[in-house]
Protein backbone atom coordinates (compact mmCIF):
# COMPACT_ATOMS: atom_id res chain seq x y z
CA UNK A 1 0.00 0.00 0.00
CA UNK A 2 2.20 2.77 -1.26
CA UNK A 3 -0.22 4.78 -3.13
CA UNK A 4 -0.81 7.53 -0.80
CA UNK A 5 0.05 10.28 -2.96
CA UNK A 6 -3.26 9.34 -5.11
CA UNK A 7 -5.53 10.89 -2.50
CA UNK A 8 -6.57 13.72 -1.12
CA UNK A 9 -8.88 15.73 0.83
CA UNK A 10 -11.85 16.09 -1.00
CA UNK A 11 -14.18 18.19 1.45
CA UNK A 12 -14.83 21.79 1.93
CA UNK A 13 -14.21 23.57 4.97
CA UNK A 14 -16.70 26.52 5.66
CA UNK A 15 -15.00 29.95 5.20
CA UNK A 16 -13.93 31.01 8.69
CA UNK A 17 -15.71 28.23 10.46
CA UNK A 18 -17.07 29.94 14.02
CA UNK A 19 -17.28 26.55 15.50
CA UNK A 20 -20.17 27.65 18.02
CA UNK A 21 -21.21 23.86 18.87
CA UNK A 22 -17.44 23.01 20.36
CA UNK A 23 -19.09 25.66 23.43
CA UNK A 24 -22.20 23.22 23.98
CA UNK A 25 -21.47 20.33 26.20
CA UNK A 26 -24.13 17.62 25.07
CA UNK A 27 -27.62 16.94 23.32
CA UNK A 28 -30.29 18.39 25.37
CA UNK A 29 -33.07 16.84 23.88
CA UNK A 30 -33.43 14.11 21.25
CA UNK A 31 -34.07 15.75 17.65
CA UNK A 32 -36.39 14.46 15.42
CA UNK A 33 -35.86 10.74 14.01
CA UNK A 34 -36.07 9.78 10.79
CA UNK A 35 -36.02 5.99 10.41
CA UNK A 36 -34.62 5.23 6.41
CA UNK A 37 -34.19 1.54 7.71
CA UNK A 38 -37.12 0.57 4.25
CA UNK A 39 -35.56 2.71 2.02
CA UNK A 40 -31.73 3.60 2.16
CA UNK A 41 -31.71 0.39 4.11
CA UNK A 42 -33.37 -1.66 2.03
CA UNK A 43 -31.34 -0.55 -1.17
CA UNK A 44 -28.71 -1.84 0.07
CA UNK A 45 -29.64 -5.42 0.86
CA UNK A 46 -28.09 -8.69 -0.93
CA UNK A 47 -31.64 -9.20 -1.09
CA UNK A 48 -34.28 -6.33 -0.65
CA UNK A 49 -36.95 -6.95 1.66
CA UNK A 50 -40.46 -8.37 0.19
CA UNK A 51 -44.11 -7.16 1.17
CA UNK A 52 -44.47 -9.04 4.13
CA UNK A 53 -40.57 -7.85 6.05
CA UNK A 54 -41.26 -4.51 4.90
CA UNK A 55 -44.33 -4.73 6.53
CA UNK A 56 -43.16 -6.38 10.26
CA UNK A 57 -40.10 -4.28 10.22
CA UNK A 58 -42.34 -1.03 9.62
CA UNK A 59 -44.65 -2.00 12.83
CA UNK A 60 -41.92 -2.64 14.39
CA UNK A 61 -40.50 1.19 14.46
CA UNK A 62 -43.98 2.36 14.73
CA UNK A 63 -43.67 -0.05 18.27
CA UNK A 64 -40.60 2.01 19.21
CA UNK A 65 -41.56 5.34 18.73
CA UNK A 66 -40.53 6.47 15.27
CA UNK A 67 -42.68 9.62 14.21
CA UNK A 68 -41.04 9.50 10.82
CA UNK A 69 -40.38 6.50 8.83
CA UNK A 70 -39.28 6.92 5.09
CA UNK A 71 -40.87 3.90 3.46
CA UNK A 72 -39.09 3.29 -0.05
CA UNK A 73 -38.42 4.74 -3.52
CA UNK A 74 -42.07 3.95 -4.59
CA UNK A 75 -40.65 4.33 -8.52
CA UNK A 76 -38.16 1.78 -8.02
CA UNK A 77 -40.08 -1.37 -8.04
CA UNK A 78 -43.41 -3.05 -8.20
CA UNK A 79 -42.26 -4.52 -4.14
CA UNK A 80 -41.72 -0.57 -3.19
CA UNK A 81 -44.85 0.37 -5.34
CA UNK A 82 -46.95 -2.01 -3.34
CA UNK A 83 -45.31 -1.68 -0.20
CA UNK A 84 -46.53 1.72 -0.13
CA UNK A 85 -50.34 1.21 -1.57
CA UNK A 86 -50.44 -1.46 1.33
CA UNK A 87 -49.73 0.99 3.76
CA UNK A 88 -52.16 3.54 2.78
CA UNK A 89 -55.03 1.06 1.42
CA UNK A 90 -55.27 -1.20 4.60
CA UNK A 91 -54.48 2.28 6.81
CA UNK A 92 -51.93 0.70 8.43
CA UNK A 93 -50.32 4.12 9.08
CA UNK A 94 -51.09 5.78 12.50
CA UNK A 95 -52.34 8.93 12.89
CA UNK A 96 -48.96 10.15 14.77
CA UNK A 97 -46.80 8.70 11.87
CA UNK A 98 -45.63 10.85 8.78
CA UNK A 99 -44.31 8.47 6.36
CA UNK A 100 -41.86 9.75 3.62
CA UNK A 101 -40.64 8.54 0.43
CA UNK A 102 -37.95 9.36 -2.10
CA UNK A 103 -37.51 10.40 -5.58
CA UNK A 104 -34.80 11.39 -7.96
CA UNK A 105 -35.38 14.57 -9.68
CA UNK A 106 -36.60 13.35 -13.01
CA UNK A 107 -40.38 13.94 -14.22
CA UNK A 108 -41.07 10.57 -14.65
CA UNK A 109 -40.09 9.15 -11.27
CA UNK A 110 -41.60 12.37 -9.64
CA UNK A 111 -44.83 11.43 -11.38
CA UNK A 112 -44.94 8.04 -10.52
CA UNK A 113 -44.05 9.07 -6.92
CA UNK A 114 -46.98 11.17 -6.29
CA UNK A 115 -49.07 8.45 -8.19
CA UNK A 116 -48.08 5.81 -5.40
CA UNK A 117 -49.14 8.85 -2.55
CA UNK A 118 -52.93 9.17 -3.49
CA UNK A 119 -55.10 8.53 -0.51
CA UNK A 120 -52.26 8.82 2.00
CA UNK A 121 -53.50 11.60 4.85
CA UNK A 122 -49.77 13.07 5.12
CA UNK A 123 -46.30 12.44 4.23
CA UNK A 124 -42.99 13.67 3.20
CA UNK A 125 -41.50 13.64 -0.32
CA UNK A 126 -38.29 13.96 -0.24
CA UNK A 127 -36.48 15.46 -3.65
CA UNK A 128 -32.45 15.15 -4.24
CA UNK A 129 -29.59 15.00 -6.77
CA UNK A 130 -25.78 15.25 -6.87
CA UNK A 131 -23.64 17.96 -6.15
CA UNK A 132 -20.30 17.45 -5.50
CA UNK A 133 -17.58 18.45 -7.39
CA UNK A 134 -16.90 14.66 -8.69
CA UNK A 135 -20.58 13.95 -9.72
CA UNK A 136 -21.00 16.92 -11.50
CA UNK A 137 -18.05 16.48 -13.44
CA UNK A 138 -18.18 12.58 -13.80
CA UNK A 139 -21.93 11.30 -13.72
CA UNK A 140 -24.03 14.36 -14.63
CA UNK A 141 -21.37 16.75 -16.75
CA UNK A 142 -23.44 19.50 -16.02
CA UNK A 143 -22.20 23.20 -14.43
CA UNK A 144 -23.21 23.93 -11.03
CA UNK A 145 -26.10 25.75 -12.85
CA UNK A 146 -27.41 23.18 -14.46
CA UNK A 147 -27.10 21.15 -11.38
CA UNK A 148 -29.69 24.29 -9.93
CA UNK A 149 -31.60 23.70 -12.72
CA UNK A 150 -32.37 20.11 -11.80
CA UNK A 151 -33.27 20.75 -8.49
CA UNK A 152 -35.50 23.39 -9.20
CA UNK A 153 -37.43 22.05 -11.92
CA UNK A 154 -38.40 19.12 -9.54
CA UNK A 155 -38.76 21.18 -6.91
CA UNK A 156 -41.49 23.06 -9.15
CA UNK A 157 -42.87 19.60 -10.32
CA UNK A 158 -43.42 18.77 -6.46
CA UNK A 159 -45.67 21.65 -6.72
CA UNK A 160 -47.45 21.00 -9.19
CA UNK A 161 -47.95 17.27 -8.28
CA UNK A 162 -48.52 18.20 -4.89
CA UNK A 163 -51.40 19.96 -5.91
CA UNK A 164 -52.88 17.47 -8.03
CA UNK A 165 -52.70 14.90 -5.98
CA UNK A 166 -54.95 14.85 -2.40
CA UNK A 167 -53.07 14.72 0.70
CA UNK A 168 -51.22 16.72 3.51
CA UNK A 169 -47.75 16.34 1.65
CA UNK A 170 -44.55 18.32 3.51
CA UNK A 171 -41.01 18.47 0.92
CA UNK A 172 -37.57 17.66 1.72
CA UNK A 173 -35.10 18.02 -0.32
CA UNK A 174 -30.92 16.23 -0.56
CA UNK A 175 -28.44 18.04 -2.02
CA UNK A 176 -26.93 14.80 -2.50
CA UNK A 177 -23.25 14.17 -2.00
CA UNK A 178 -23.46 17.54 0.51
CA UNK A 179 -19.99 16.23 1.90
CA UNK A 180 -18.17 16.63 -1.60
CA UNK A 181 -19.80 19.87 -2.20
CA UNK A 182 -18.54 23.12 -2.18
CA UNK A 183 -20.00 24.83 0.85
CA UNK A 184 -21.31 28.11 -1.23
CA UNK A 185 -22.65 25.60 -3.65
CA UNK A 186 -24.46 23.53 -1.11
CA UNK A 187 -26.43 26.75 -0.13
CA UNK A 188 -26.92 28.26 -3.44
CA UNK A 189 -28.66 24.86 -4.22
CA UNK A 190 -30.51 24.87 -1.48
CA UNK A 191 -31.47 28.23 -1.48
CA UNK A 192 -32.82 28.01 -4.86
CA UNK A 193 -34.96 25.00 -3.51
CA UNK A 194 -36.63 27.20 -0.81
CA UNK A 195 -36.92 30.24 -3.56
CA UNK A 196 -39.35 28.11 -4.88
CA UNK A 197 -41.16 26.29 -2.10
CA UNK A 198 -41.80 28.81 -0.08
CA UNK A 199 -42.13 27.56 3.30
CA UNK A 200 -43.43 29.24 5.92
CA UNK A 201 -44.39 28.44 9.41
CA UNK A 202 -47.18 26.41 9.04
CA UNK A 203 -45.65 24.14 6.14
CA UNK A 204 -41.94 23.93 7.05
CA UNK A 205 -39.90 22.51 4.35
CA UNK A 206 -37.20 20.04 5.35
CA UNK A 207 -33.34 20.88 4.45
CA UNK A 208 -31.34 17.39 4.60
CA UNK A 209 -27.67 17.16 4.34
CA UNK A 210 -26.07 14.05 3.92
CA UNK A 211 -22.96 12.70 4.01
CA UNK A 212 -23.94 10.61 1.58
CA UNK A 213 -20.32 9.39 1.64
CA UNK A 214 -18.14 10.78 4.80
CA UNK A 215 -14.89 12.37 3.88
CA UNK A 216 -13.86 14.39 6.94
CA UNK A 217 -12.97 14.12 10.42
CA UNK A 218 -16.86 14.87 12.32
CA UNK A 219 -15.65 18.45 13.15
CA UNK A 220 -15.40 19.54 9.56
CA UNK A 221 -18.94 17.84 8.95
CA UNK A 222 -20.07 19.66 12.05
CA UNK A 223 -18.45 23.06 10.58
CA UNK A 224 -20.21 22.55 7.22
CA UNK A 225 -23.68 22.01 9.43
CA UNK A 226 -22.88 25.37 11.45
CA UNK A 227 -22.14 27.60 8.40
CA UNK A 228 -25.40 25.98 6.26
CA UNK A 229 -27.54 26.49 9.66
CA UNK A 230 -26.52 29.83 9.86
CA UNK A 231 -26.72 31.31 6.34
CA UNK A 232 -29.53 29.57 4.96
CA UNK A 233 -32.20 31.49 3.74
CA UNK A 234 -35.40 30.99 5.69
CA UNK A 235 -34.16 29.32 8.46
CA UNK A 236 -37.06 29.50 10.90
CA UNK A 237 -39.16 27.88 8.37
CA UNK A 238 -36.54 24.93 7.42
CA UNK A 239 -36.26 22.05 9.82
CA UNK A 240 -32.52 20.96 9.45
CA UNK A 241 -31.79 17.03 8.82
CA UNK A 242 -29.04 15.05 8.79
CA UNK A 243 -28.21 11.86 7.30
CA UNK A 244 -24.41 10.72 8.37
CA UNK A 245 -23.00 7.08 6.61
CA UNK A 246 -20.14 5.83 8.15
CA UNK A 247 -17.63 5.49 5.82
CA UNK A 248 -14.92 6.86 7.94
CA UNK A 249 -16.15 4.98 11.29
CA UNK A 250 -17.73 8.14 12.29
CA UNK A 251 -21.11 8.22 11.48
CA UNK A 252 -22.53 8.66 15.36
CA UNK A 253 -19.40 11.60 15.67
CA UNK A 254 -20.93 13.33 12.67
CA UNK A 255 -24.86 13.54 13.84
CA UNK A 256 -23.56 14.32 17.24
CA UNK A 257 -21.78 17.32 16.67
CA UNK A 258 -23.85 17.76 13.83
CA UNK A 259 -26.84 18.13 15.90
CA UNK A 260 -24.60 20.45 18.57
CA UNK A 261 -23.86 22.75 14.90
CA UNK A 262 -27.61 23.02 14.69
CA UNK A 263 -28.95 19.88 12.73
CA UNK A 264 -32.75 19.65 14.34
CA UNK A 265 -33.56 16.09 12.75
CA UNK A 266 -31.53 12.47 11.85
CA UNK A 267 -32.00 10.13 9.76
CA UNK A 268 -30.50 6.87 10.07
CA UNK A 269 -31.18 3.29 10.51
CA UNK A 270 -31.32 0.40 13.30
CA UNK A 271 -28.08 -0.54 13.98
CA UNK A 272 -26.55 0.96 10.96
CA UNK A 273 -27.54 -1.32 8.06
CA UNK A 274 -27.26 1.03 4.95
CA UNK A 275 -25.35 1.51 1.91
CA UNK A 276 -21.54 0.16 1.96
CA UNK A 277 -20.24 0.82 5.77
CA UNK A 278 -24.21 1.88 6.60
CA UNK A 279 -26.27 5.12 7.71
CA UNK A 280 -25.85 6.27 11.43
CA UNK A 281 -27.03 3.83 13.83
CA UNK A 282 -30.10 5.29 15.59
CA UNK A 283 -30.03 2.79 18.54
CA UNK A 284 -26.27 4.51 19.00
CA UNK A 285 -27.62 7.64 19.04
CA UNK A 286 -30.70 7.30 21.15
CA UNK A 287 -28.91 4.96 23.99
CA UNK A 288 -26.43 7.77 24.21
CA UNK A 289 -28.94 10.50 24.59
CA UNK A 290 -30.21 8.11 27.27
CA UNK A 291 -26.67 7.67 29.27
CA UNK A 292 -26.72 11.08 29.82
CA UNK A 293 -30.28 11.46 31.36
CA UNK A 294 -32.30 12.69 27.87
CA UNK A 295 -35.23 11.26 26.81
CA UNK A 296 -34.20 9.77 23.45
CA UNK A 297 -38.58 8.95 22.46
CA UNK A 298 -37.73 5.48 21.13
CA UNK A 299 -38.26 2.92 23.51
CA UNK A 300 -35.33 -0.03 22.65
CA UNK A 301 -36.30 -1.91 26.20
CA UNK A 302 -36.74 -5.17 24.32
CA UNK A 303 -33.64 -4.83 22.24
CA UNK A 304 -33.46 -8.55 21.49
CA UNK A 305 -37.08 -8.51 20.17
CA UNK A 306 -35.85 -6.04 17.95
CA UNK A 307 -32.34 -7.74 16.65
CA UNK A 308 -34.58 -11.26 16.64
CA UNK A 309 -37.15 -9.44 13.58
CA UNK A 310 -34.09 -7.44 12.09
CA UNK A 311 -31.81 -10.09 11.57
CA UNK A 312 -34.95 -12.22 10.30
CA UNK A 313 -36.00 -10.01 7.32
CA UNK A 314 -33.13 -8.29 6.93
CA UNK A 315 -30.58 -11.76 6.40
CA UNK A 316 -27.91 -9.06 7.93
CA UNK A 317 -26.37 -9.64 11.65
CA UNK A 318 -25.87 -7.47 14.32
CA UNK A 319 -21.85 -7.44 15.28
CA UNK A 320 -21.28 -8.28 18.68
CA UNK A 321 -19.37 -5.79 19.55
CA UNK A 322 -22.21 -2.94 18.50
CA UNK A 323 -22.50 -0.30 20.68
CA UNK A 324 -25.92 -1.45 23.14
CA UNK A 325 -27.31 -3.98 20.82
CA UNK A 326 -24.30 -6.41 20.38
CA UNK A 327 -24.29 -9.92 22.34
CA UNK A 328 -21.07 -9.06 24.14
CA UNK A 329 -21.34 -5.15 25.23
CA UNK A 330 -22.00 -5.85 28.87
CA UNK A 331 -20.14 -8.97 28.76
CA UNK A 332 -17.33 -8.95 31.16
CA UNK A 333 -14.89 -11.64 31.37
CA UNK A 334 -11.67 -9.99 32.88
CA UNK A 335 -11.20 -10.23 36.77
CA UNK A 336 -11.14 -6.90 37.52
CA UNK A 337 -13.55 -5.93 35.56
CA UNK A 338 -16.13 -8.44 37.04
CA UNK A 339 -15.16 -7.15 40.80
CA UNK A 340 -16.17 -3.64 40.47
CA UNK A 341 -19.33 -4.86 38.54
CA UNK A 342 -19.84 -6.78 41.03
CA UNK A 343 -19.39 -4.63 43.67
CA UNK A 344 -20.75 -1.43 41.95
CA UNK A 345 -23.76 -3.43 41.86
CA UNK A 346 -23.63 -3.97 45.62
CA UNK A 347 -23.08 -0.29 46.01
CA UNK A 348 -26.54 0.51 44.48
CA UNK A 349 -28.35 -1.95 46.46
CA UNK A 350 -27.00 -0.23 49.66
CA UNK A 351 -26.70 2.84 48.57
CA UNK A 352 -29.83 5.33 47.68
CA UNK A 353 -28.18 6.31 43.97
CA UNK A 354 -30.05 8.36 41.89
CA UNK A 355 -28.08 7.64 39.14
CA UNK A 356 -26.62 4.89 38.08
CA UNK A 357 -23.00 4.39 38.15
CA UNK A 358 -21.74 0.95 38.31
CA UNK A 359 -18.32 0.84 36.67
CA UNK A 360 -17.83 -0.12 33.28
CA UNK A 361 -21.44 -0.43 31.98
CA UNK A 362 -22.71 2.40 30.19
CA UNK A 363 -26.23 1.92 30.89
CA UNK A 364 -28.22 -0.59 33.12
CA UNK A 365 -28.29 -3.69 31.14
CA UNK A 366 -31.90 -4.27 32.40
CA UNK A 367 -33.36 -1.16 30.68
CA UNK A 368 -32.33 -2.67 27.87
CA UNK A 369 -34.19 -6.04 28.37
CA UNK A 370 -30.26 -8.24 28.71
CA UNK A 371 -30.25 -9.71 32.36
CA UNK A 372 -27.08 -9.57 34.43
CA UNK A 373 -26.86 -13.21 34.77
CA UNK A 374 -25.63 -14.76 31.51
CA UNK A 375 -25.22 -11.19 29.77
CA UNK A 376 -22.83 -9.64 32.04
CA UNK A 377 -20.37 -11.97 34.30
CA UNK A 378 -19.08 -14.24 32.48
CA UNK A 379 -16.36 -16.74 33.07
CA UNK A 380 -12.90 -18.02 31.74
CA UNK A 381 -9.47 -18.17 32.31
CA UNK A 382 -9.49 -14.45 32.80
CA UNK A 383 -11.84 -14.62 35.29
CA UNK A 384 -11.36 -13.51 38.76
CA UNK A 385 -13.07 -14.49 42.02
CA UNK A 386 -15.17 -11.19 42.32
CA UNK A 387 -17.33 -12.63 39.05
CA UNK A 388 -16.88 -16.09 40.02
CA UNK A 389 -18.35 -14.92 43.51
CA UNK A 390 -20.95 -12.72 42.42
CA UNK A 391 -22.51 -15.38 39.78
CA UNK A 392 -22.77 -18.21 42.20
CA UNK A 393 -24.26 -16.15 44.97
CA UNK A 394 -26.87 -14.31 42.15
CA UNK A 395 -27.74 -17.64 40.30
CA UNK A 396 -27.19 -20.08 44.05
CA UNK A 397 -27.31 -17.53 46.46
CA UNK A 398 -23.93 -19.29 47.97
CA UNK A 399 -22.18 -16.36 49.41
CA UNK A 400 -18.68 -17.91 50.00
CA UNK A 401 -16.32 -16.29 52.63
CA UNK A 402 -13.88 -14.02 50.74
CA UNK A 403 -10.95 -16.26 51.24
CA UNK A 404 -12.86 -19.25 49.59
CA UNK A 405 -13.72 -17.09 46.99
CA UNK A 406 -10.08 -16.38 45.97
CA UNK A 407 -9.44 -20.61 46.42
CA UNK A 408 -12.57 -21.23 43.82
CA UNK A 409 -11.75 -18.46 41.46
CA UNK A 410 -8.41 -20.29 41.05
CA UNK A 411 -9.89 -23.76 40.63
CA UNK A 412 -12.73 -22.45 38.28
CA UNK A 413 -10.05 -20.45 36.05
CA UNK A 414 -7.66 -23.47 36.00
CA UNK A 415 -10.70 -25.43 34.27
CA UNK A 416 -11.22 -22.64 31.86
CA UNK A 417 -7.39 -22.25 30.99
CA UNK A 418 -7.27 -26.14 30.49
CA UNK A 419 -10.40 -26.40 28.40
CA UNK A 420 -9.74 -23.35 26.52
CA UNK A 421 -13.59 -22.52 26.86
CA UNK A 422 -15.99 -20.23 28.57
CA UNK A 423 -17.85 -22.02 31.54
CA UNK A 424 -21.50 -21.59 32.11
CA UNK A 425 -22.96 -21.21 35.94
CA UNK A 426 -24.40 -24.82 35.44
CA UNK A 427 -20.66 -25.91 35.25
CA UNK A 428 -19.25 -23.59 38.00
CA UNK A 429 -21.90 -24.49 40.44
CA UNK A 430 -20.59 -28.44 39.25
CA UNK A 431 -17.42 -27.34 40.26
CA UNK A 432 -18.20 -25.55 43.49
CA UNK A 433 -20.30 -29.38 44.79
CA UNK A 434 -17.25 -31.06 43.05
CA UNK A 435 -14.63 -29.80 44.95
CA UNK A 436 -16.55 -28.42 48.11
CA UNK A 437 -19.80 -29.69 49.24
CA UNK A 438 -20.54 -33.01 51.14
CA UNK A 439 -17.23 -34.51 50.33
CA UNK A 440 -17.05 -37.67 51.67
CA UNK A 441 -13.82 -39.88 51.10
CA UNK A 442 -11.94 -40.94 52.49
CA UNK A 443 -14.20 -40.23 55.57
CA UNK A 444 -17.58 -40.25 55.58
CA UNK A 445 -20.01 -38.90 57.65
CA UNK A 446 -22.90 -40.89 58.91
CA UNK A 447 -24.07 -39.08 62.06
CA UNK A 448 -23.50 -37.95 66.13
CA UNK A 449 -24.98 -37.41 69.19
CA UNK A 450 -23.45 -35.26 71.94
CA UNK A 451 -23.73 -35.08 75.32
CA UNK A 452 -23.02 -32.16 77.75
CA UNK A 453 -21.60 -31.39 80.81
CA UNK A 454 -19.20 -29.15 81.44
CA UNK A 455 -18.37 -29.31 78.01
CA UNK A 456 -19.69 -30.77 74.67
CA UNK A 457 -18.84 -34.67 74.10
CA UNK A 458 -19.30 -36.72 71.13
CA UNK A 459 -19.36 -39.79 69.49
CA UNK A 460 -19.52 -39.46 65.55
CA UNK A 461 -20.49 -42.37 63.33
CA UNK A 462 -18.54 -42.28 60.14
CA UNK A 463 -16.51 -44.68 57.82
CA UNK A 464 -13.28 -44.43 56.88
CA UNK A 465 -12.38 -46.26 53.61
CA UNK A 466 -16.08 -47.79 53.66
CA UNK A 467 -15.10 -48.91 57.18
CA UNK A 468 -17.42 -48.31 59.79
CA UNK A 469 -16.13 -46.13 62.83
CA UNK A 470 -17.22 -44.11 65.82
CA UNK A 471 -15.02 -40.99 66.64
CA UNK A 472 -15.22 -39.97 70.50
CA UNK A 473 -14.01 -36.62 71.28
CA UNK A 474 -14.76 -33.23 73.69
CA UNK A 475 -14.81 -29.64 73.49
CA UNK A 476 -16.32 -26.20 74.59
CA UNK A 477 -19.04 -26.33 71.21
CA UNK A 478 -20.38 -28.94 68.91
CA UNK A 479 -18.56 -28.48 66.29
CA UNK A 480 -15.20 -27.69 68.72
CA UNK A 481 -15.74 -31.24 70.21
CA UNK A 482 -15.82 -33.08 66.44
CA UNK A 483 -13.17 -31.29 65.10
CA UNK A 484 -11.17 -32.43 68.11
CA UNK A 485 -12.42 -35.95 67.81
CA UNK A 486 -11.88 -35.91 63.85
CA UNK A 487 -7.95 -34.89 64.71
CA UNK A 488 -7.43 -37.35 67.33
CA UNK A 489 -8.77 -39.95 65.75
CA UNK A 490 -7.73 -39.58 62.27
CA UNK A 491 -4.24 -38.13 63.24
CA UNK A 492 -4.74 -34.69 61.46
CA UNK A 493 -3.57 -31.55 62.57
CA UNK A 494 -5.27 -28.28 61.64
CA UNK A 495 -5.11 -24.41 62.86
CA UNK A 496 -7.29 -21.37 61.96
CA UNK A 497 -11.02 -22.77 61.80
CA UNK A 498 -12.85 -20.28 59.88
CA UNK A 499 -16.54 -20.56 59.97
CA UNK A 500 -19.29 -18.95 57.82
CA UNK A 501 -23.11 -19.94 57.28
CA UNK A 502 -26.47 -18.82 55.89
CA UNK A 503 -29.56 -20.11 54.42
CA UNK A 504 -29.98 -20.98 51.01
CA UNK A 505 -32.35 -18.35 49.58
CA UNK A 506 -32.31 -19.54 46.13
CA UNK A 507 -33.94 -23.08 45.35
CA UNK A 508 -34.94 -24.77 48.18
CA UNK A 509 -35.03 -22.51 51.01
CA UNK A 510 -35.29 -25.04 53.91
CA UNK A 511 -31.85 -26.21 53.34
CA UNK A 512 -28.63 -24.83 55.24
CA UNK A 513 -25.48 -23.87 53.90
CA UNK A 514 -21.74 -23.88 56.21
CA UNK A 515 -18.57 -22.83 54.90
CA UNK A 516 -15.23 -24.28 56.40
CA UNK A 517 -11.59 -23.47 55.91
CA UNK A 518 -8.94 -25.16 57.85
CA UNK A 519 -5.40 -24.56 57.60
CA UNK A 520 -3.09 -27.99 57.90
CA UNK A 521 0.18 -28.66 58.57
CA UNK A 522 1.93 -27.66 55.94
CA UNK A 523 0.08 -24.41 55.62
CA UNK A 524 -2.11 -24.84 53.11
CA UNK A 525 -5.32 -23.91 53.42
CA UNK A 526 -8.49 -26.32 53.05
CA UNK A 527 -12.52 -25.06 52.36
CA UNK A 528 -14.84 -27.58 52.75
CA UNK A 529 -18.61 -26.78 52.14
CA UNK A 530 -21.99 -28.70 53.80
CA UNK A 531 -25.58 -28.15 52.54
CA UNK A 532 -28.20 -29.98 54.81
CA UNK A 533 -31.60 -29.27 56.22
CA UNK A 534 -30.48 -29.21 59.57
CA UNK A 535 -27.50 -25.68 60.20
CA UNK A 536 -25.43 -28.26 62.70
CA UNK A 537 -25.27 -30.96 60.35
CA UNK A 538 -24.15 -29.09 57.57
CA UNK A 539 -21.62 -27.42 59.79
CA UNK A 540 -20.22 -30.71 60.31
CA UNK A 541 -20.61 -32.21 56.60
CA UNK A 542 -18.39 -28.74 55.60
CA UNK A 543 -15.90 -29.64 58.11
CA UNK A 544 -15.63 -33.04 57.35
CA UNK A 545 -15.10 -31.64 53.33
CA UNK A 546 -12.62 -29.47 54.45
CA UNK A 547 -10.99 -32.49 56.66
CA UNK A 548 -11.39 -34.91 53.43
CA UNK A 549 -9.11 -32.65 51.47
CA UNK A 550 -6.04 -33.12 53.30
CA UNK A 551 -6.88 -36.51 54.32
CA UNK A 552 -6.71 -37.12 50.38
CA UNK A 553 -3.66 -35.44 50.23
CA UNK A 554 -1.81 -36.89 53.03
CA UNK A 555 -3.05 -40.55 51.00
C1 LIG B 1 -27.53 8.31 -1.98
C2 LIG B 1 -28.78 7.56 -2.24
O1 LIG B 1 -29.08 6.66 -1.54
S1 LIG B 1 -29.75 8.04 -3.52
C3 LIG B 1 -30.97 6.85 -3.71
C4 LIG B 1 -30.47 5.70 -4.45
N1 LIG B 1 -31.45 4.68 -4.53
C5 LIG B 1 -31.77 4.08 -5.64
O2 LIG B 1 -31.26 4.40 -6.67
C6 LIG B 1 -32.71 2.93 -5.55
C7 LIG B 1 -33.85 3.05 -6.47
N2 LIG B 1 -33.46 3.39 -7.82
C8 LIG B 1 -33.97 2.72 -8.89
O3 LIG B 1 -34.70 1.76 -8.78
C9 LIG B 1 -33.60 3.25 -10.21
O4 LIG B 1 -32.39 3.93 -10.14
C10 LIG B 1 -34.70 4.19 -10.72
C11 LIG B 1 -35.96 3.41 -11.00
C12 LIG B 1 -34.98 5.29 -9.75
C13 LIG B 1 -34.22 4.87 -12.01
O5 LIG B 1 -33.89 3.86 -12.89
P1 LIG B 1 -33.12 4.11 -14.27
O6 LIG B 1 -33.57 5.34 -14.88
O7 LIG B 1 -33.23 2.87 -15.03
O8 LIG B 1 -31.63 4.14 -13.87
P2 LIG B 1 -30.61 5.09 -13.16
O9 LIG B 1 -30.96 5.33 -11.76
O10 LIG B 1 -29.34 4.44 -13.43
O11 LIG B 1 -30.69 6.47 -13.95
C14 LIG B 1 -29.58 7.20 -14.13
C15 LIG B 1 -29.95 8.45 -14.81
O12 LIG B 1 -30.65 9.26 -13.87
C16 LIG B 1 -29.90 10.43 -13.58
N3 LIG B 1 -30.09 10.68 -12.19
C17 LIG B 1 -29.64 9.95 -11.18
N4 LIG B 1 -30.04 10.50 -10.03
C18 LIG B 1 -30.74 11.59 -10.34
C19 LIG B 1 -31.40 12.53 -9.58
N5 LIG B 1 -31.41 12.45 -8.25
N6 LIG B 1 -32.05 13.50 -10.20
C20 LIG B 1 -32.06 13.59 -11.54
N7 LIG B 1 -31.44 12.71 -12.29
C21 LIG B 1 -30.79 11.71 -11.71
C22 LIG B 1 -28.49 10.07 -13.96
O13 LIG B 1 -27.73 11.20 -14.24
C23 LIG B 1 -28.71 9.21 -15.16
O14 LIG B 1 -28.97 10.04 -16.23
P3 LIG B 1 -28.70 9.61 -17.77
O15 LIG B 1 -29.75 8.63 -18.10
O16 LIG B 1 -28.85 10.91 -18.49
O17 LIG B 1 -27.34 9.07 -17.82
C1 LIG C 1 -30.97 10.37 -0.75
C2 LIG C 1 -29.88 10.83 0.11
C3 LIG C 1 -30.38 11.63 1.25
C4 LIG C 1 -29.06 9.74 0.62
O1 LIG C 1 -29.50 8.67 0.97
C5 LIG C 1 -27.64 10.04 0.83
O2 LIG C 1 -27.18 11.07 0.35
O3 LIG C 1 -26.97 9.22 1.45
MG1 LIG D 1 -28.07 7.62 2.28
Amino acid sequence: MNNVEKYARGYFMPPKPSMKWVEKEYITEAPTWCSVDLRDGNQALVVPMNLEEKLEYFQMLVKIGFKEIEVGFPAASETEFTFLRTLIEQNLIPDDVTIQVLTQSREHIIRKTFESLKGAKSAVVHLYNSTSVAQREQVFKKSKEEIIAIAVAGAKLFKECAAETEGNFKFQYSPESFTGTEIDFALDICNAVLDVWQPTSDNKVIINLPATVSMSMPHVYASQIEYMSEHMNYRDNVILSLHPHNDRGSGVADAELGILAGGQRIEGTLFGNGERTGNVDIVTLALNLYSHGVDPKLDFSNITEIIEMYERVTRMKVNERQPYGGKLVFAAFSGSHQDAIAKGMKWREDNDCQHWTVPYLLIDPKDIGREYEGDVIRINSQSGKGGIGYLLEQKYGLDLPARMRESFGYAVKNVSDREQKELQPEEIYDIFVREYVNIAAPVQFLNYRFTEHDDFQTVVKVKVNGEAREFTGAGNGRLDAISSAIQSELGIRYSNLIYKEHALTVGSSSQAVSYIGITAEDGTEQWGCGIDVDIMTSSVKALFSAVNKIASQRG
